[in-house]
């Protein structure tokens, strides 16, 4: 029988969520005893652990058919692959930043400057995009002291929460390119491993909906049903069951956790009391 080959990091800030998605969904991988290979017990899959890096040319070769990496890797190195799915972690931005002190008001800064990167195609293109002429300096890792050791003047690197850039003396001015793990694809798959990607797209779309969405339940009088069901829609459209209080309704929807803040006022406008919300562990829409 085809087993599906992913690639994911071994180890390193893709590891742990690669590993919980696959876990999430249903899949049973044990990656112990510093394995670089592992077969899942319940799916027809087999885990590959490698640096980050290498995944997409795995993948583009077809040594791995599907991998996880960010999408700042698949970027730089622009091989044949396709992306099947953004997963909604590692979310980051590869971004200039100059030091704190220097006055700095738009891109031409950059003009006849030196920049260190460990993503040099993709800020070449930002720069040629853009105009500017610079000089790329490329190294692997720690680029955040190139500008305080005197190899650049500016950097172009990874930002999440911005702290690396303070702890060394760096204000970030631009952002490149948005960032998230994403699935990627080898484009020549087999029919059968086709077929195992789509049961597996098919559960990772399950967990990260669960994940987007909550599980709501309120009490509301009746005459407020209408309105309720406008501003919570739902799947198809609300649950709404009688409460033993007559005039009163219970009603049970799904919303979208980033609308849930912002549409609490209303349903307590509305008369809505004894507002549950839960997490949903699948989804499937
Ligand atoms: N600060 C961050 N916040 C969120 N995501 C990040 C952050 N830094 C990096 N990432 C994402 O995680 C990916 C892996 O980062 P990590 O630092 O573990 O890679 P690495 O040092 O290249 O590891 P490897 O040894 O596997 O080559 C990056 O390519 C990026 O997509
Ligand atoms: O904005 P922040 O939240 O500070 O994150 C940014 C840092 O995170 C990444 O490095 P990481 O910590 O993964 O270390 P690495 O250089 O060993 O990959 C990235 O290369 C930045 O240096
Ligand atoms: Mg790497």
């Amino acid at each position: 029988m085809s087993k599906l080959k992913l690639a994911i990091q071994k180890s390193g800030r893709l590891s742990e969520k690669s590993l919980k998605l696959l876990e999430e969904s249903g899949i049973k991988v044990s990656n112990g005893n510093r394995k670089l290979k592992s077969e899942a017990s319940n799916f027809p899959i087999e885990v590959l652990f490698l640096r980050d890096d290498d995944i997409p040319q795995y993948v583009a070769e077809g040594v791995a058919h599907i991998g996880i990496v960010g999408q700042n890797e698949v970027f730089e190195q622009n091989l044949n692959l396709t992306e099947a799915m953004p997963l909604g972690f590692a979310k980051c931005r590869l971004s200039l930043a100059v030091p704190r002190e220097d006055k700095y008001t738009d891109l031409s800064y950059f003009q006849g400057k030196r920049v260190a990167t460990s993503y040099p195609n993709i800020l070449s293109n930002y720069f040629k995009e853009n105009d500017i002429t610079a000089e790329i300096e490329k190294i692997s890792g720690s680029v955040e002291i190139a500008p305080s050791i005197g190899l650049a003047d500016g950097i172009c690197d990874l930002v999440s929460t911005g702290s690396t850039l303070v702890m060394n003396g760096l204000k970030e001015v631009e952002v490149v390119l948005k960032s998230e793990a994403s699935l990627i694809v080898n484009d020549n798959l087999s029919p059968e491993n086709q077929r195992l990607l789509n049961q597996l797209l098919f559960r990772f779309k399950a967990v990260n909906e669960a994940k987007n969405n909550k599980y709501i339940l309120l009490n509301a009088p009746q005459q407020s049903v209408e309105k309720i069901t406008k501003i919570l829609p739902g799947m198809k459209s609300p649950t709404v069951l009688p409460l033993a209080e007559s005039g009163w309704v219970s009603i049970h929807s799904v919303v979208r956790e980033d609308d849930f803040w912002n549409i609490i006022d209303q349903l307590q406008n509305l008369g809505a009391e004894g507002i549950l919300v839960s997490p949903i562990e699948k989804m499937i829409v």
